[in-house]
């Protein structure tokens, strides 16, 4: 990917700088003249008062709405709202796409000739060279701007014609003469970085010939420190990853590749690109699932970054059903206790504890007789009766607590059999009328209702998690399903946080385990204030009244969960990062938020931290049913330079056997380092963390086993806010400049997926690692593991 001519003059890479300045001087005079267009509408459309039929005042504020967003985005401060440039030879067909750029791939025949190097430099001579005419030269950014007279001033990099910008290399070229990166900030262009995709070529614009300037973008892209946040990677797209960017939402995508090859990145960089190539639909939102809040926080910038927030909610596992189950957590179980958690095997245990816990007298002890008055006489249905009612209630299919008006029934069955009135009439009409009579009698009774309000109480998800806390409770409802073992293992961890109503905090595992409850309980319906819908702006205003009101209808609509207001249960695409951490029991909570949906699945089996990868894989296939599937690798690493990328291989080989590892593109000439802690294991962690601060100008992460997670912390209280400590589990995904890995055999002996989580706390770094090692890592005389030795 580097340019090809890096020697040249200062006055020429001054001139190219020059030339991007007064381009992009001329597409911020346009986005001004667009913004005051752009208030000029919003100002003109609220002035007018609430006329005309409701359908207009719809479209209006609608309207105003979209002005306002596009207003929003074109204020928005781009770092580089400008980025690329491609030169194209002319192509082969005529055809312009709706930005006004000419869309073909292939280069038009002849549109590159030969010609005698007199043509070529006006030297003389008697050789053949070949010439490339410049046809066409498009400038790529964060959004499409076109001029006053619809020429495209800016392509929109998600746009076909910017495709090739992404996607030529020398060996594929096609009409991509020369690729500019241009980096700018605010409105001021700093830099360009070329590369030549034809250097075989002699290439001219405008009859001079075509300057090439700098080192390569992407390596420059990559050398760059740090922060907490991850930034987008526009710029510098690599062919690989554009094509699973570009990938047709159809079905489903999904995406293999090692530590640092881009995974998240490309994933956000697809919800941009679906957005706009199809708005409408993914107007039914967009769902990011991550592993973590600190992923997510991490990746959250992005988005907007790129011009795209509203429709795109980023949720960690912990906070996916905050909507339904009103609940959010980010403890995390002990493995043991989250190997049961997330197995599949909960469903059948669920189903008994959801139905088990009707007669458990949760609020009310559960009455044991049902006693009546009918015709005058009394008619009763015993403790046995009862359960036999019960159970022909329970043989039903729906959820538990929408079971009451068959529960209701039944028992008015069992009670009309009770009171001999059957026997009373041949004829069916008036056994029928007189049935409807005893119906009416008894259903309006108190005493009826309340005791079925007592007998078929609802039953909240939380309620049901409570009552899974007792252990011999639990084993009958576990009973063939789990073992001994695991159903102590369970109930304990339960007790140890919630009550026996279930309140308290709830762990991530947990937030699964709600979600499916509530689908077995389901929720009774309840008269309700009705809601507009905040989609649909004709029913919007039925309910809304006031312009304001309209307004702030208007603005949810637009706004999405990322402005805080549109909760959504169900989305039009699912995009899962970090799939292969997901347990079967989350699979099944994903997935019921995608059940209409498109899907992007992400992820590198060789990080997992779920135990039994081929019980989480048959819960994806079961979440992704019948759709067809479209797969794509990623194999170069951008994060690790080779140096540490090599001790991350032994452990791949230790934990995978077989796997290949990606391909790390950088190097430093900075060697892993390796140290052995003293008696005081905190002082040695705080020592080493702080050299390595002294070391890199960003971020280091300091990555410990989950059981030291607190400590970590305390150690390293006060070294600034550039330092951060994690347990090996929440460095999923992360990435620092520098990152310290703290026993190397503590993390690996954690789990039985102990190896594969080692691997990713390995992968952190784009600098520095470096690794301290305590007696349990059996270190040689360098410093270095017994794990992460070459032999
Ligand atoms: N084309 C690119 N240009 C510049 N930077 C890139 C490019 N691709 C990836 N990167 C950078 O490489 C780093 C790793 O990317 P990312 O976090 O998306 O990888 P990943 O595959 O999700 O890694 P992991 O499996 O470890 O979570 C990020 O800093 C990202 O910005």
């Amino acid at each position: 990917m580097n340019a090809q001519h890096t020697a040249e003059p200062q006055s020429v890479r001054d001139r190219e700088i020059r030339a991007e300045q007064s381009h992009l001087d001329r597409v911020y005079l346009r986005l001004e003249e667009k913004i005051h267009e752009a208030e000029f509408l919003m100002d003109d459309a609220s002035k007018r008062g609430q006329v005309g039929t409701p359908g207009a005042l719809a479209e209006r504020d609608a309207q105003v709405f979209r002005a306002g967003i596009h207003l929003n985005r074109l204020n928005s401060e781009f770092e580089d709202f400008l980025f690329g440039r491609i030169d194209l030879l002319e192509g082969k067909t005529g055809e312009r796409g709706p930005d006004g750029a000419y869309i073909s791939v292939e280069p038009a025949d002849g549109a590159l000739r030969e010609a005698t190097d007199t043509d070529a430099n006006g030297n003389g001579g008697t050789g053949t060279v070949k010439i490339a005419d410049i046809a066409e030269t498009l400038h790529i950014g964060r959004l499409g701007v076109l001029d006053a007279d619809y020429t495209p001033l800016v392509i929109d990099w998600r746009a076909p014609a910017a495709a090739p910008f992404y996607r030529a290399t020398p060996v594929a070229p096609g009409r991509v003469v020369r690729r500019r990166v241009i980096r700018s900030k605010g409105r001021r262009v700093h830099s360009v970085e070329d590369d030549l995709l034809r250097p075989e070529a002699t290439a001219r614009l405008d009859g001079e010939a075509l300057a090439v300037v700098g080192d390569g973008a992407l390596m420059a892209a990559l050398g760059q420190a740090r922060g907490h946040t991850m930034r987008d990677i526009v710029a510098s797209i690599q062919a690989e990853q554009d094509e699973v960017i570009r990938a047709p939402a159809a079905s489903v995508t999904e995406v293999e590749g090692g530590p640092g090859t881009g995974k998240t990145a490309v994933a956000l960089h697809r919800a941009a690109y679906l957005l706009y190539q199809d708005r409408r639909r993914y107007a039914g939102g967009i769902l990011i699932v991550s592993p973590t809040p600190l992923l997510v926080s991490y990746t959250e910038g992005v988005l907007p970054s790129l011009g795209e927030e509203g429709q795109v909610a980023i949720r960690a596992l912990g906070s996916l059903a905050q909507e339904t189950a009103g609940a959010t957590a980010t403890t995390y179980d002990a493995q043991r206790v989250a190997r049961v958690k997330g197995s599949a095997r909960m469903v059948k245990v669920l189903r008994k504890a959801a139905r088990g816990a009707l007669d458990m007298g949760l609020r009310a002890p559960v009455p044991e007789r049902l006693r009546v008055v009918a015709f005058g006489a009394r008619v009763e249905l015993d403790a046995t009766e009862l359960a036999a009612v019960r159970q022909q209630v329970l043989g039903g299919t729906a959820p538990v607590n929408l079971m009451r008006p068959r529960a209701r029934k039944l028992l008015l069955d069992a009670l009309w059999d009770k009171s001999g009135a059957r026997r009373r009439h041949d004829d069916p009409e008036l056994a029928a009328e007189l049935r409807a009579g005893f119906d009416e009698d008894i259903a309006g009774e108190d005493d009826f209702t309340a005791f079925l309000e007592a007998w078929w109480p609802e039953v909240t998800p939380r309620q049901v998690l409570g009552a899974m806390a007792d252990e011999s409770r639990l084993a009958r409802w576990a009973r063939r399903v789990l073992r001994p073992a695991e159903v102590r293992t369970l109930a304990r961890a339960l007790a140890a946080r919630l009550t026996p109503l279930g309140e308290g905090e709830l762990s991530v595992h947990d937030i699964a385990l709600l979600d499916e409850l509530r689908t077995l309980l389901g929720t009774p319906a309840r008269p309700r204030k009705r809601e507009a819908d905040p989609l649909d702006q004709l029913s919007g205003l039925e309910e809304l009244t006031t312009a304001a009101d309209r307004d702030a209808g208007a603005r949810r609509a637009y706004q999405g969960p990322g402005g805080g207001a549109q909760e959504r249960t169900e989305y039009a695409h699912v995009i899962v990062d970090e799939a292969q951490d997901l347990t079967p029991m989350q699979w099944r909570m994903v997935a019921r938020r995608g059940r209409h949906a498109t899907w992007t699945i992400v992820g590198d089996p060789a990080q997992s931290s779920w135990t039994d990868p081929d019980e989480a894989a048959a819960a994806r296939d079961e979440a992704l049913g019948k759709r067809p599937r479209r797969r794509f690798e990623l194999t170069v690493n951008y994060r690790n330079p080779a140096e540490l990328a090599v001790l991350a291989d032994r452990v791949l080989a230790l934990a995978m056997p077989g796997t290949a590892p990606p391909r790390a593109v950088r190097s430093t000439g900075v060697e892993p380092g390796f140290t052995v802690a003293g008696d005081d294991l905190g002082a040695s962690v705080r020592e080493a963390a702080a050299q390595l601060l002294e070391e890199v100008e960003g971020t280091v992460g300091v990555v410990v086993a989950m059981a030291r997670r607190e400590e970590a912390r305390g150690w390293l209280a006060g070294l600034g806010e550039r330092i951060v400590a994690l347990g090996s589990l929440e460095a999923k995904g992360l990435e620092y400049d520098a990152s310290l890995v703290v026993s190397p055999a503590q993390i690996a002996d954690e789990s039985p997926a102990g190896l594969r989580t080692l691997y990713v706390a390995l992968t952190r770094a784009t600098q520095r690692l470096e690794v301290l090692s305590t007696a349990a890592d059996l270190p040689d005389e360098t410093g270095a593991p017994d794990l992460l030795r070459a032999d």
